[in-house]
């Protein structure tokens, strides 16, 4: 799903998001581990006040395992945190656990003043493309999460088990991304969090190979054959273009091609395990 956040838009999501919240005891929130705080939503701390919060980095099967664990110590000063790749079943375990600690602390407290007990109700905010419904497939039954997806169904909150040890809202809250400044809007096109007509994209792969130079210098050199002491971009495309057979019929490199071949690299992990922030 690829949305323009207009203001309606985020007025709206902002509307619905703080409407679920109503309804859970605690928040599950996705940020891409390749570019952590670049893909929180500026407002989420507003919007959920004091509920509790697990943040999970997705992706870290892409992302720098040094740069994850600084982090990781980052978050963990503020809420609970935890990097998952989406494939890995143990990591999917280890979240349950987690969630399932908070959802425990939680009912504690509704305890002592003598509610009584019920499953803990959590539910799943993040910005777009950072691994919302993948996550949501890994955590609950596939049946019991489409049985609200017929049509002519009233679309009403479903609420769907995770084992026995949570309840998730089977629908996500989606939130928009930061724009505060152009090192953010960069990051956020080199992972594809925003179509990649919104900034040019030539631009996009030049400020992920000028980043992987001055951090990843080993990764770009063996992929590119580009040393860090080059920094005439139409050089290094001119290179990769050669190297890749980027050509136009008389010969010349396509530049864009070019960049299409880095953005592809950066987001398959070919390149590396990159991380475009750091902490
Ligand atoms: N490598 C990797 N890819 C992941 C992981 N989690 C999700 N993805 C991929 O990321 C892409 C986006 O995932 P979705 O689950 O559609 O993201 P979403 O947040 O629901 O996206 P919207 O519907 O746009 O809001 C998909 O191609 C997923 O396969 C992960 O842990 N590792």
């Amino acid at each position: 799903m690829t949305i323009q956040w207009f203001p309606g838009h985020m007025a709206k999501a902002r509307r619905e998001v703080s409407e679920k919240l109503k309804l859970v005891d605690f928040v599950i929130e996705l940020v891409d581990a390749r570019a952590p705080a670049s893909t929180e939503n500026p407002m989420l701390k507003e919007v959920i006040k004091d509920k509790p919060k697990l943040v999970v980095m997705m992706k870290r099967d892409l992302a720098d395992e040094e740069m994850t664990r600084r982090w990781l110590d980052f978050y963990e000063n503020s809420a609970r945190a935890i990097s998952i790749d989406a494939n890995n079943k143990m990591d999917i375990k280890k979240l349950i656990q987690m969630a399932k600690q908070l959802g425990d602390d939680k009912m504690e407290k509704l305890q002592k003043k003598g509610i009584q007990p019920r499953p803990a109700r959590a539910m799943i905010v993040g910005i777009p493309n950072v691994g919302k419904s993948t996550l949501i497939n890994r955590l609950v039954n596939k049946k019991a999460a489409k049985t609200g997806d017929r049509p002519g169904i009233t679309k009403q909150q479903l609420w769907v088990k995770v084992g026995n040890d949570f309840e998730l809202l089977d629908t996500p809250g989606i939130l928009w991304p930061k724009f505060e400044d152009e090192e953010v809007a960069y990051r956020l096109a080199a992972i594809g969090t925003i179509k990649d007509q919104l900034l040019p994209l030539q631009d996009v792969a030049a400020h992920v190979i000028t980043y992987g130079q001055e951090h990843y210098e080993h990764m770009i050199e063996e992929r590119y054959g580009i040393t860090s002491d080059m920094h005439d971009m139409w050089d290094i495309f001119t290179l990769i273009g050669k190297k890749f057979g980027a050509l136009e019929s008389g010969g010349h490199v396509n530049f864009e091609k070019v960049a299409n071949i880095v953005l592809r690299d950066l987001r398959t992990g070919r390149l590396g395990k990159i991380t475009l922030e750091q902490v």
